[in-house]
C-alpha cells in the first residue's frame, strides 16, 4: 500500500489540492471560530496524507530577469532522463547548442531515480493573464520546474541529488556546446557592439593532431601535454601555480602554426580567443579583454614580434594594401587613420597580465603566442614560466610528409616514397607546399600523379636553392674582388704620395747634405 501510494505521489497530491481547494470555498461560509480549526487540522491532515516536499526552479532570476543557470541545468540533464521515459517531448535549440535538444513537454511528468528515491519533475507553464504588448515576449510567460520527494529524503535530495542533477546538466550543456571563435572589438566600436568587446563566430575549423604533418614523436609530445594540463586541476593547485600553460609556436611561415591552434582547440574542446594585439588602445583595454575571457579558453596572439612593435613587416605590407584599395574612399581612410594609431600596449603590460592574479581567475587557459621569427623575441616574454612550452614548426620531414600523404591520398607506402624522403632530406619545402602538391586538383589525378607532381616541386625547389646558393656564392665572390680591387686601387694611390715624401725627403736631405 505504501509502495502505490509513493509511486503515485504527485498525482496523489492533485488529488487531495482539490480536496483542499473545495475545502478553501467551504471555508468563507463558516464563522471565524470554526475556521481557525479548519485550518489547523486541514494542514495536519494534509501532512498526513501527503507526505510530500516540493520544490520549484523558476526560469528566470529576480535579479536583472537573468535566464537561471540551475534551471537550463535542469533543462539539460532532464533532456536525457525525458527521451525514455516521458511520453509527450518538445523539441528546441538551445542557443550555443549544437544539435537539438529534447525536454520534457509543459505539465508532462518525468521520473528519475537517485539512491534507490524515486523523484518527480514536471514542467509547468503560466500563461501571461492578460495580453499585454512587450519587446520582451519571455518575460509574460511564466515557467518552472517543479521537483517532488519524499519528505524523509529531503537531505539527500536537497544536498546529493540537487548536486548531481547540476553538476551532470551543465556537462551535458558543455558537451552540445558549439565551440566558438572570439575576435576583439577595437575600442571604438565597444558601443555599436552593445558593450560587447568580442564577437564570436562558430568555429567549425577540421584540424586535429590526426590530420597535422608533423613528425608523431613531437605530436604525442604536444597531445600528452595538453592532455596532462587539462587534467591538472588537482596538481595545479597542490603546487599554488595558476592553471594555466603558455605555448609558443615558431617557424617560418606555412609550416602549420595557426593549424596547429586550431587542432588543439579542438583536442580540448576550449574556445579560442584571437587577440589582435594592434587593435587594443592601451594595457587597461587589454585588461578587460583578458579578464572577460572564461576558463576552458586559448588566447592566442599571432605574429606576437609584429603585434607589440606596429612597425612590423606584416602589418606595414597589410596597410600598404588597404591604402591601396580604399585610396578614393575619404570616410575609410578616415577609419583606417584612427585604427593606425599606434597601440599602446606594452610588452610589460601584457607580462603582468599573463602572471598577474587575472590568470588565476577562472584557471583552464592556455596562451598561445606566434612568430615567425623566435630571434627577434624580447628574452622576458619567452622565458619558462611564462612561455612554458617552445614548439619548433619547421620544413616538412619524411615522417610529416607521411602523415599528409595518408590524409590527402590515403597511402600508406608507394615505390616513389624513397624518392621524396631522400628529395625532403637535401631541399626545404614547407608543409603548406606540401599540401597543396598531394591535393589532387581534378578527377583525372590519382595518388600517381600527385607524387609525381610532388617530386617535380621537389626538384625544381632543389634547382632553385641550388641556384640560389650558386647566385650567392657569385654575389659574394664579386663582392670580395670588388673589395680587394679597391683595396689595392687604394694602395697604389697612396703608393706615389709616398714616393713624393721619400724623394721631397731625400731632396731635403741631399739639402742638408749640401
Ligand atoms: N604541418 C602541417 N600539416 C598539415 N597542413 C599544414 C601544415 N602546415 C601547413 N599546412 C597547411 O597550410 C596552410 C597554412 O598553414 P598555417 O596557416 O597553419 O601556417 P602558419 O604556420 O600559421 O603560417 P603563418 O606564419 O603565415 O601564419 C593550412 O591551410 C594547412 O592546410
Ligand atoms: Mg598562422
Amino acid at each position: 500500500m505504501m509502495m502505490r501510494m509513493g509511486e503515485m505521489g504527485p498525482q496523489l497530491g492533485s488529488v487531495i489540492a482539490s480536496v483542499m481547494f473545495v475545502c478553501t470555498i467551504f471555508r468563507q461560509y463558516l464563522p471565524p471560530q470554526l475556521r481557525y480549526y479548519v485550518d489547523k487540522y486541514s494542514h495536519k491532515l494534509v501532512k498526513l496524507f501527503y507526505p510530500y516536499i516540493q520544490i520549484t526552479f523558476d526560469e528566470y532570476t529576480t535579479e536583472f530577469r537573468k535566464r537561471s543557470e540551475v534551471y537550463s541545468a535542469i533543462q539539460s540533464y532532464l533532456s536525457t532522463k525525458s527521451s525514455t521515459s516521458a511520453r509527450r517531448l518538445k523539441a528546441h535549440d538551445v542557443k550555443d547548442s549544437k544539435s537539438l535538444v529534447l525536454g520534457v513537454d509543459d505539465n508532462e511528468e518525468v521520473t528519475d531515480e537517485f539512491q534507490g528515491i524515486k523523484l518527480w519533475w514536471v514542467l509547468i507553464k503560466r500563461e501571461p493573464r492578460q495580453t499585454s504588448f512587450s519587446f520582451y515576449p519571455q518575460s509574460d510567460e511564466k515557467k518552472h520546474y517543479k521537483l517532488t520527494f519524499h519528505r524523509r529524503h529531503r537531505d539527500v535530495v536537497t544536498g546529493a541529488y540537487l548536486a548531481h542533477v547540476i553538476k551532470e546538466g551543465k556537462a551535458i550543456t558543455v558537451g552540445n556546446r558549439q565551440r566558438k571563435l572570439y575576435i576583439n572589438n577595437p575600442s571604438r566600436n565597444w558601443y555599436t557592439y552593445r558593450g560587447k568587446i568580442w564577437s564570436h563566430v562558430v568555429f567549425e575549423h577540421p584540424a586535429t593532431f590526426e590530420t597535422l604533418g608533423l613528425h608523431p614523436k613531437k605530436k604525442e609530445e604536444i597531445v600528452n601535454d595538453l592532455i596532462k594540463f587539462s587534467k591538472g586541476k588537482e596538481y595545479y593547485a597542490k603546487i599554488g601555480k595558476a592553471w594555466k600553460r603558455g605555448y609558443l609556436l615558431y617557424g617560418p611561415p606555412g609550416t602549420g602554426k595557426s593549424t596547429m591552434i586550431a587542432a588543439m582547440s579542438n583536442l580540448m574542446d576550449y574556445d579560442v580567443y584571437d587577440l589582435e594585439l594592434t587593435t587594443v588602445k592601451d594595457n587597461t583595454e587589454l585588461r578587460k579583454l583578458l579578464i572577460d575571457t572564461p576558463s576552458k579558453s586559448i588566447i592566442v596572439i599571432e605574429d606576437i614580434d609584429c603585434s607589440l612593435d606596429l612597425t612590423g613587416q606584416r602589418k606595414k605590407k597589410k596597410e600598404k594594401d588597404e591604402e591601396e584599395n580604399e585610396e578614393n574612399d575619404p570616410v575609410k581612410k578616415k577609419m583606417e587613420k584612427e585604427e593606425s594609431q599606434p597601440s599602446k600596449v606594452t610588452l610589460s603590460g601584457l607580462l603582468n597580465f599573463i602572471d598577474g592574479i587575472w590568470s588565476a581567475c577562472g584557471g583552464e587557459r592556455l596562451i598561445v603566442f606566434t612568430t615567425n621569427y623566435v630571434d627577434k623575441l624580447d628574452p622576458a616574454l619567452i622565458r619558462r614560466g611564462r612561455m612554458d612550452k617552445h614548439i619548433e614548426l619547421s620544413y616538412c620531414c619524411y615522417e610529416a610528409f607521411k602523415v599528409l600523404a595518408r590524409n590527402y591520398l590515403d597511402l600508406e607506402s608507394h615505390e616513389l616514397f624513397e624518392t621524396i624522403e631522400r628529395l625532403l632530406g637535401e631541399t626545404n619545402m614547407i608543409p603548406a607546399d606540401v599540401a597543396e602538391n598531394l591535393m589532387p586538383k581534378s578527377v583525372t589525378e590519382n595518388a600517381d600523379s600527385c607524387l609525381k607532381k610532388l617530386i617535380e616541386a621537389l626538384e625544381t625547389a632543389k634547382e632553385e636553392a641550388r641556384k640560389k646558393a650558386e647566385e650567392e656564392e657569385a654575389s659574394k665572390k664579386a663582392e670580395e674582388e670588388a673589395k680587394l680591387k679597391a683595396e689595392k686601387e687604394e694602395k697604389e694611390k697612396q703608393q706615389p704620395a709616398k714616393d713624393e715624401v721619400k724623394c721631397n725627403g731625400t731632396s731635403t736631405k741631399e739639402e742638408d747634405a749640401k
